[in-house]
């Protein structure tokens, strides 16, 4: 085979030579983060600014139901570069709680991994990273919140602001869940707390492995003087990487969705779970960051072992969880 190098050889992208992903120098970092988060790189940024990649498929053809599905809206090009950026770069919590049903206490053991940024609409972050009153722009008191609320990143502010361009909604809370395989999961739930107020706008995006999204209606109460509606059908969802589904109006209020456990294929693959929401009052920032950083270990993707690894922090660096309170396992 010659050498020679073809007109062809010239014009075509040189795909191999595409730096992996390159490494930012500027950084988000807050009293809260127990380390800076890296600001996305350029490549991933600048492909953001062509999001949504698709049009949406809206879903409201069934009682209640109002879901835009986005196939993809992260550009193809960096879908998997933002998914192991995220992955590498957060720091992630397997929370744990107890609740109690009469006198019996049960722990519960969250099957995947969360972490969770912002504040409700009460409270904003000054440039310096202080938390401020909405109302009178004075310096919020210390002991306000029981946890320690903590700006969203870089990385996910420029998703945010894209998002809310979309949904034509603004959102100051974003969680993300790390699905390591088939066996985390979220189980049944509709996340209708009122500290979202009435009818909230939540959208959710997939990165990483595919995972089934299950969605059913809650079961209609029983009422003599309403007229029964039509029965509404149980959906799946075959959520892929990219993909944004947009959940609003009366979804929440009527209808449970859950991403089960998985066997077989892509079981063994990684999936992250991006949501922005807004929180309009205190208790939700305490709820969020009770149940997604908890006062439990930090973890962080370890690349070597290809598996999230317990993270143990440097002395003097700050701990995450409400003041006070030991959150750094051995
Ligand atoms: O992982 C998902 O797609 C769903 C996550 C979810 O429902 C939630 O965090 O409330
Ligand atoms: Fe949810």
């Amino acid at each position: 085979m010659s050498n020679k190098r073809t007109l062809d050889g010239f014009f075509k992208p040189a795909e191999s030579k595409r730096p992996k992903i390159e490494a930012s120098q500027e950084v988000s970092s807050h009293a809260s983060y127990p380390y800076p988060i890296p600001h996305l790189p350029c490549s991933i940024t600048d492909a953001l600014g062509f999001a949504p990649a698709a049009e949406a498929k809206a879903i409201n053809d069934q009682p209640d139901l109002d879901l835009l599905h986005f196939q993809p809206y992260i550009p193809k090009d960096v879908q998997a570069d933002l998914f192991k950026f995220l992955r590498r770069e957060f720091f992630f919590y397997r929370v744990q709680y107890t609740i109690k049903r009469g006198s019996i206490q049960t722990q519960i053991n969250t099957p995947r991994y969360t972490t969770v940024f912002g504040v409700d609409e009460t409270s904003y972050f000054g440039v310096d990273g202080s938390l401020l009153e909405s109302k009178t722009k004075q310096p919020v008191p210390k002991d306000r919140y029981k946890c320690m609320p903590r700006p969203l990143p870089q990385c996910l502010d420029v998703l945010r602001k894209i998002t809310e361009g979309t949904a034509g909604e603004t959102f100051n809370f974003c969680l993300v869940n790390y699905y390591a395989n088939g066996n985390d999961s979220i189980s049944y739930h509709s996340d209708d707390e009122r500290f979202l107020g009435p009818n909230p706008a939540i959208a959710s995006f997939s990165l990483g492995a595919k995972r089934d999204f299950l969605m059913k209606h809650k079961p209609a109460p029983m009422s003599m003087s309403e007229p029964a509606k039509p029965e509404a059908k149980p959906l799946k969802l075959l959520l892929a990487s990219g993909d944004m589904i947009l959940m609003r109006g009366t979804t929440q209020t009527n209808w449970l969705h859950s991403i089960p456990k998985r066997k077989g294929a892509d079981s063994g693959a990684g999936r992250i779970n991006i949501t922005f929401r807004k929180a309009l009052v205190r208790g939700g920032t305490e709820n969020y960051y009770q149940y997604n950083v908890g006062s439990g270990g930090i973890f962080r993707w370890d690349n070597k072992k290809q598996e999230m690894v317990s993270w143990k922090a440097t002395e003097g660096s700050p701990t995450p969880g409400p003041p006070g309170t030991v959150s750094l396992t051995a």
